[in-house]
C-alpha cells in the first residue's frame, strides 16, 4: 500500500487520532518538565546565588540564631537548650530556638531569601559527636554583599550576647565548646588577694601578650605557665576568671580527672584551643591521685582516664601558637605535685593563695560596707584574727552574705564565732574568797588570752576551760549563772 493511502486510511481511524493525540500531550509535558527543570538548573546556575554555610563553621550557629530572630517567621523550629549552674549552685535554663531542618523562607531588605537545612543522617561529625548538619541561603541576583550583611548582622548578634562577659569553653570529644552562657565580667579587684600577689599576676600577664616579637626572636616558645596554689576557697578560680574578664580572654576550662582523656587527646586539646584563650587546669594534683588509687584498686578504677604524667608534659611543652598561649593550673596540694610539672617553661609564675590576712579582711569589709568606716574593717579584721583560726575568703563572703544589710551583725562576737563554728569555751574564774564566774565564754583563744590576762591583772585565778559546746549546737547561749556550775567542781590551782 503506497504510504499515501497508509496515512489518509490512519487519519481516518479514531483510535489512532486519539492516542496520536494523547502521545502528543506526553511527549509535549514531558518536554516541557525536562524544559522547565533545565531551564531552573540554568536560572539556578547563572541568576541565583547560594551559600553553604556547615556545621563545623563558627558562623553556623550565630546564622541560625540569627534567622531564627531576624530573619524566619517559620513555625518548624527547633530547640536549643542551654543549661548553666552558677557557682552558688543556682541553675540557668535557657531556650533558644532556630530553624528546623528543611526549608524556610525570610524576606532581608527586600530579596526574598530560601534557607534550607540540612540534617545528613549517614555522615556524623565525629568532633561534635553529632549529625553533620549544614544551612544553604539562596537568593535571586548576584550581589553576594547580601550575604556578607547577613554573617556580619548574625555576627554582631552573637558577639553582643557576649559583650561584657566572658566565655567559657569545655572539651567535648576533641574540640572546645562554649559551655552554658557566657558569664558576665567579674572585677578583677572584687577578687582580694592578697597585698601584690595580684599585681604581680596581671603585671606578669601583660608584659607577656606584649612582648611576642622578644619570644619569636629568641625562638622561645610563646606560652607562659602559671600555678595559683592554696586551701580551698581562697579564690584561685575566681581570680582566673576576673583576669580572663580583664584581659577580654576566655577561658578553656579542663578537668585532667576526667574519664577517657588520654594523651593524645590533651594533646589535641591543647593544640586547638581557641586563640585569646587562658588554658584552665582545675586540681592539677587530682588527675595523678586517681592513678594512684587505681594501681592500689585496679578494679574499682577500671576504665579512668588514660593521661599519664609524662602525656601531661609532653603536651603542656607541645603547647605553641603565634598567639599568647598561657596556661593557668590550679591545686590546693602542692607537694603532691611532680617538680617536673612545676618546673621552669612550664610554671612560670607561681603563688601561694592563702587564708585571709588582715589586709584582704579588710578590704573585703571595705568592698561589702562601703559606708562603714575604715575603723570598723579593722575592727573586724581584728576580731576574725582573734578567733584563732584559718578562715577563707569563701567563708568571709558568707558572713558578709548572712549579714549583708547590717554590717553590725557582722562585728559581732557571737556572729562571728557562730559563723565559723568556733569551739565554746565557758571559763571559769575564782577569787580568793571563792568561785566566781569571770569568763563566761570564748570565742576563740585570742580573745581568751586577753581575757585571761586582764583578769589576772585583777588577781583572778583561772581554774579550767572547759568545753562546753560548739555554739551553733548551743543555740548561742552565752551566759553563765551558778547553776551551770553546781555539777562541776573546779580543781583549786596552786
Ligand atoms: N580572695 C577572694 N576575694 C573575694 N571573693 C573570694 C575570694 N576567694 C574566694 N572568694 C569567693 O569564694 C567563692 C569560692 O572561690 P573560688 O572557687 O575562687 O576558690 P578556690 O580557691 O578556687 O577554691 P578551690 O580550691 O576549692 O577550687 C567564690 O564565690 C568567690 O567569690
Amino acid at each position: 500500500m503506497p504510504i499515501k493511502d497508509l496515512v489518509a486510511s490512519l487519519s481516518d481511524n479514531p483510535y489512532f487520532g486519539a492516542g496520536a493525540g494523547l502521545f502528543g500531550i506526553g511527549m509535549f509535558t514531558a518536554l516541557a518538565r525536562k524544559g522547565t527543570q533545565m531551564g531552573m538548573i540554568l536560572f539556578r546556575r547563572h541568576c541565583m546565588m547560594s551559600l553553604e554555610v556547615t556545621s563545623k563553621d563558627k558562623s553556623y550557629y550565630w546564622l541560625l540564631n540569627w534567622i531564627s530572630i531576624c530573619g524566619t517567621h517559620t513555625q518548624h523550629l527547633s530547640v536549643e537548650t542551654s543549661f548553666s549552674q552558677s557557682e552558688t549552685g543556682k541553675i540557668n535554663t535557657t531556650f533558644d530556638f532556630v530553624p528546623s531542618p528543611g526549608s524556610h523562607f525570610f524576606r532581608h531588605k527586600s530579596t526574598w531569601i530560601r534557607v534550607e537545612r540540612n540534617r545528613e543522617k549517614q555522615m556524623v561529625d565525629f568532633q561534635r559527636a553529632a549529625p553533620f548538619e549544614s544551612v544553604t541561603l539562596t537568593a535571586v541576583g548576584f550581589n553576594r554583599s547580601i550575604y556578607f550583611d547577613i554573617l556580619e548582622e548574625a555576627r554582631q548578634l552573637a558577639l553582643q550576647k557576649q559583650e561584657g562577659k566572658t566565655i567559657m569553653y569545655t572539651a567535648m570529644a576533641a574540640e572546645w565548646r562554649p559551655f552554658g552562657y557566657p558569664r558576665r565580667k567579674r572585677p578583677i579587684d572584687s577578687v582580694v588577694l592578697d597585698e601584690g600577689i595580684s599585681e604581680r599576676i596581671i603585671n606578669d600577664v601583660k608584659e607577656f601578650t606584649q612582648n611576642s616579637k622578644w619570644y619569636m626572636d629568641r625562638g622561645i616558645p610563646y606560652r607562659r605557665g602559671y600555678l595559683l596554689y592554696g586551701p580551698p576557697g581562697c579564690g584561685k578560680s575566681s581570680y582566673i576568671t576576673a583576669l580572663a574578664g580583664s584581659l577580654d580572654y576566655s577561658i578553656c576550662v579542663l578537668n585532667l580527672s576526667e574519664k577517657g582523656l588520654s594523651d593524645d587527646r590533651l594533646n589535641h586539646l591543647l593544640a586547638v584551643a581557641p586563640e585569646q584563650s587562658i588554658i584552665l587546669l582545675e586540681d592539677i594534683d587530682a588527675a595523678f591521685l586517681n592513678r594512684d588509687l587505681a594501681k592500689e584498686n585496679p578494679v574499682a578504677y577500671s576504665g579512668m582516664g588514660r593521661l599519664t604524667l609524662s602525656g601531661l608534659l609532653n603536651a603542656m611543652d607541645g603547647v605553641a601558637s603565634a598567639e599568647a598561649r598561657i596556661i593557668f593550673m590550679t591545686t590546693n596540694y602542692l607537694e603532691r605535685l611532680d617538680p617536673a610539672l612545676i618546673r621552669p617553661g612550664r610554671v612560670d609564675v607561681k603563688e601561694l593563695i592563702d587564708h585571709c590576712t588582715s589586709y584582704q579582711l579588710e578590704r573585703m569589709f571595705q568592698r561589702f560596707y562601703p559606708d562603714e568606716p575604715e575603723s570598723n574593717a579593722q575592727m573586724f579584721s581584728h576580731k576574725i584574727h582573734s578567733l584563732g583560726k584559718h578562715v577563707s575568703a569563701a567563708q568571709v563572703q558568707g558572713l558578709f552574705l548572712k549579714h549583708k544589710d547590717n554590717p553590725e551583725n557582722a562585728l559581732n562576737d557571737k556572729n562571728t564565732a557562730m559563723f565559723f563554728n568556733c569551739d565554746l569555751c565557758t571559763v571559769y574564774y575564782s577569787s580568793s574568797n571563792g568561785v566566781t564566774v569571770m569568763g563566761v565564754m570564748e570565742t576563740g583563744r585570742g580573745i581568751y588570752l586577753q581575757r585571761r590576762q586582764a583578769l589576772r591583772r585583777k588577781g583572778f585565778v583561772w581554774h579550767k576551760a572547759k568545753s562546753l559546746s560548739r555554739l551553733s549546737e548551743g543555740g548561742g547561749n552565752l551566759s553563765l549563772s551558778a547553776d551551770n556550775l553546781s555539777s562541776w567542781r573546779p580543781k583549786s590551782r596552786k
